[in-house]
């Protein structure tokens, strides 16, 4: 039978040991068994089904959530599930909810801002979920502009307590998921104001709603912000509006890592930076990162085994259709993002190390690696978020119309990823970031001051000004120094004009506002080296299994030589190569696809995703589309019945008008 058949024999075609690359996909062994077990107990347990939530209204979507995380969360306990095997559970359940934000957000702000004393206070209780906490940053007027965050928390030395108050509409908290119905307590970030004089801005432990009846505390508007993108979707999170009528809190609940507030009402510098007050976001960024290979790759399974399921136009001489991956046009859109879910995979590993690093130096008084972790994330977060989101809806488009059924899992998917765009930092603001850090870098070149980390490369500044692109016949471009030349070459030479672009200007911020544009595309091509790099790095270790290494050093190539084809006119611009080179390398490209396409299939199901995660008739393990298309479009509701609700008041009426139309 179609399907069944086809997949079957794709994973005969495999040219390398499946089982060892969805090692490399999990990062280790360990972490391969634990996701693996976990994910089957998702999806073998009927309270965790996801297949009628497009269907369901708001408030019984919203209700199913409860249940889900509640049952979530009675599993956690029963079964003692340690830390990761929990993080595990809820990342399978797949729905936004509430727990996202407690465990993802508010328990890192009090471990990361909170004092000993601070953390030894509150984290048991997070912990044991006897409070549920949110983050409470965004504002109605501010989300980007942080520092213009108008909630203020004054300080009242007569009662030792801060006083915290929404002084405007504009001041109300808006966006903070698991604020709407849930949290019953919020770090809030507020501007510190201390005998009138304003400190800027410091998060605050505020307790939001009663532990008794859940109604909210005195001097506390709070509430669902209404429907969001999508039916289903993000919809399942209660993203929350909040407002303070001078409400007050203990002095001990700012928190005072960073900067602390004496009983005297002065106010202390710890000798950390006081971006740590911003630390969460860092994390958050870095785990996005993470998640950004999940989402892509989650969609690139569906859209890779569906493409090998399908059948159009072309019939051979058994009288079947063509596979529409033997398409070359399908394969160019596909198989780069499959490159790119490989890509996102091992960079946000590399990324993960980086956050750990950074930390373990905090604890240690060493800051000098912060505005690097701060770029990276920053950057990483936007290049991958940006790059999933299209490539969610290319998935979609890649399966043609069935790709726009809720069935084939991608609407819901898109629409519940494309806010990662914008949350933990809107892609373009964060892109701006990493144009500082580079602009700044440059300007230190020659200084002395050597660059170090992700910019090392940019110490090479004379070379890579001057240098000449080496590749002269197709397969030069799989030398992975030819690769990481040109890219490093690209990214050196867009930030360098950038930087003489900018002294051009007597006002350096106005300049940076003139050409914000260049300095978006310099920082792309900057994160895009990262990506690239660190795909090479990995190559570089132990890979063990037969054809694994290959099979990555293809993914690898694609990945770059896509990224140089769609960025083409970067790389000429800057004389990084030559039109002749470019036209090699998209040879090149096309016998990867080649190399590639007898393992699509393999290549998927190395991320062990199970049916139930991927929620998409497309994307079946088995192949078996078509019925289970069929059987799925009879339980939609409008099925219930033969003739639909509504026949008598509206149909028969206009089919009676025009009966009489008729007969005139
Ligand atoms: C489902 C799985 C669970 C996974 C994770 C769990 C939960 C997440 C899941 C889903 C997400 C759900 C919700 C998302 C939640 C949110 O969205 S929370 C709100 C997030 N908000 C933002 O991201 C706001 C974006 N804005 C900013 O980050 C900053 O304000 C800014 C744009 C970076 C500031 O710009 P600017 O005005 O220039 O900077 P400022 O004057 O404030 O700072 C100047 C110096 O500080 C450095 N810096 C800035 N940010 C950081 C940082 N985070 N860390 C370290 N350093 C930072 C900056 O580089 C400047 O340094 P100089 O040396 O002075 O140049
Ligand atoms: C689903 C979802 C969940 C969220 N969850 C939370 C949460 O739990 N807690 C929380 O505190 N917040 C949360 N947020 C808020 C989120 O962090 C902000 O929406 C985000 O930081 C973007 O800020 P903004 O909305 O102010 O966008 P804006 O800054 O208003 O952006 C609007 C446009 O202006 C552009 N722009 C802005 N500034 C500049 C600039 N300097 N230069 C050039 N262009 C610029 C942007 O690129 C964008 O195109 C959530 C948001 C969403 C959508």
């Amino acid at each position: 039978m179609a399907g069944f058949d086809d997949l079957a024999s794709e994973r005969s075609k495999a040219q390398f040991d499946v089982e060892e690359m969805k090692v490399i996909w999990a990062g280790s062994r360990h972490t391969l068994e634990v996701s693996d077990r976990i994910s089957r107990l998702v999806a073998n347990d009927p309270v965790f089904r996801k297949d009628t939530r497009t269907m369901l209204s708001r408030k019984d979507l919203f209700k199913n959530t409860l249940r889900k995380a509640a049952h979530a969360w009675k599993r956690i306990i029963e079964l003692r599930l340690s830390e990761e095997e929990a993080a595990e559970l809820r990342f399978y359940v797949d729905e936004p909810a509430f727990m996202d934000l407690h465990w993802g957000m508010f328990i890192p702000t009090i471990k990361g801002q909170g004092t000993e004393e601070q953390q030894q206070k509150w984290l048991p209780l997070a912990y044991k979920m006897k409070i549920i906490g949110c983050y409470a940053q965004t504002e109605l007027g501010h989300g980007s502009n942080v520092q213009g965050l108008e909630t203020t928390a004054t300080f009242d030395p007569q009662t030792d307590e801060f006083i915290i108050h929404s002084p405007t509409l504009t001041s109300s908290k808006w966006w903070p998921g698991g604020l709407g119905k849930v949290s019953t307590h919020a770090v809030v970030y507020g501007r510190l104001i201390i005998d009138s004089k304003d400190y800027g801005v410091n998060g605050f432990i505020v307790q939001l709603r009663s532990l008794d009846d859940h109604l909210p505390l005195p001097g506390i508007t709070i509430g669902d912000i209404g429907m969001k993108f999508g039916s289903g979707a993000y919809n399942t999170m209660d993203n929350g509006v909040l407002r303070f009528d001078h409400v007050r809190i203990p002095r001990d609940q700012m928190l005072m890592r960073v900067s602390q507030v004496t009983r005297e009402g002065k106010l202390v510098q710890s000798n950390v930076p006081w971006q740590l007050v911003y630390g969460t976001m860092v994390y958050v960024r870095q785990k996005i990162v993470s998640d950004a290979s999940c989402a892509l790759s989650r969609a690139v399974c569906i859209a890779t085994r569906y493409s090998a399921v399908r059948r159009q136009f072309g019939l051979q001489s058994n009288g079947i259709e063509t596979q529409v991956i033997d398409y070359k046009t399908q394969q160019s859109r596909l198989f780069p993002l499959l490159a790119s879910a490989y890509a996102f995979r091992f960079v946000g590993e590399w990324l993960k190390w980086l956050y750990m690093d950074v930390n373990q130096r905090l604890q240690a008084s060493d800051f000098s690696t912060l505005p690097e972790a701060h770029a990276c994330t920053a950057g990483l977060k936007s290049l991958t978020t940006s790059a999933t989101a299209d490539g969610i809806e290319e998935c979609r488009k890649l399966c043609g119309g069935h790709g726009y059924l809720c069935s084939s899992g991608l609407p819901e998917l898109f629409a519940v990823y494309i806010p990662a765009c914008t949350y933990e930092g809107d892609n373009i603001v964060l892109l701006l970031q990493v144009a500082r850090f580079l602009i700044k870098t440059v300007s230190q070149l020659g200084s002395g001051k050597e660059p170090v980390g992700t910019t090392v490369y940019m110490g090479r500044v004379e070379q890579l000004m001057q240098c000449h692109c080496a590749v002269q016949k197709a397969e030069d471009w799989l030398k992975p120094s030819v690769i990481l030349e040109a890219f490093e070459a690209r990214s050196m030479r867009m930030s360098v004009a950038s930087a003489q672009n900018l002294a051009k200007f007597d006002n350096q911020e106005e300049g940076f506002l003139e050409l914000s544009a260049d300095l978006v595309q310099a920082a792309v091509a900057h994160c895009q080296l990262i990506v690239v790099s660190k795909f090479i790095e990995k190559l570089q270790q132990d890979i063990p299994g037969k054809g694994v290494k290959g099979q990555l050093e293809a993914l690898c190539n694609i990945y770059a030589l896509f990224i140089l084809h769609k960025h083409l006119g970067d790389f000429l611009s800057t004389g990084c190569i030559t039109p002749k080179q470019a036209s090699l390398a998209n040879a090149q490209l096309r016998s990867l696809y080649s190399q590639v396409r007898p393992n699509a299939i393999a290549l998927v199901d190395a991320f062990n995703y199970t049916d139930h995660y991927l929620s998409s008739v497309l994307g079946r393990y088995d192949g078996n589309v078509y019925p289970k298309l069929y059987e799925e479009a009879w339980k939609d509701p409008l099925n219930d019945s033969v003739v639909p609700d509504g026949y008598q008041e509206y149909i028969q009426p206009i089919l009676k008008q025009q009966l009489r139309n008729a007969r005139l």
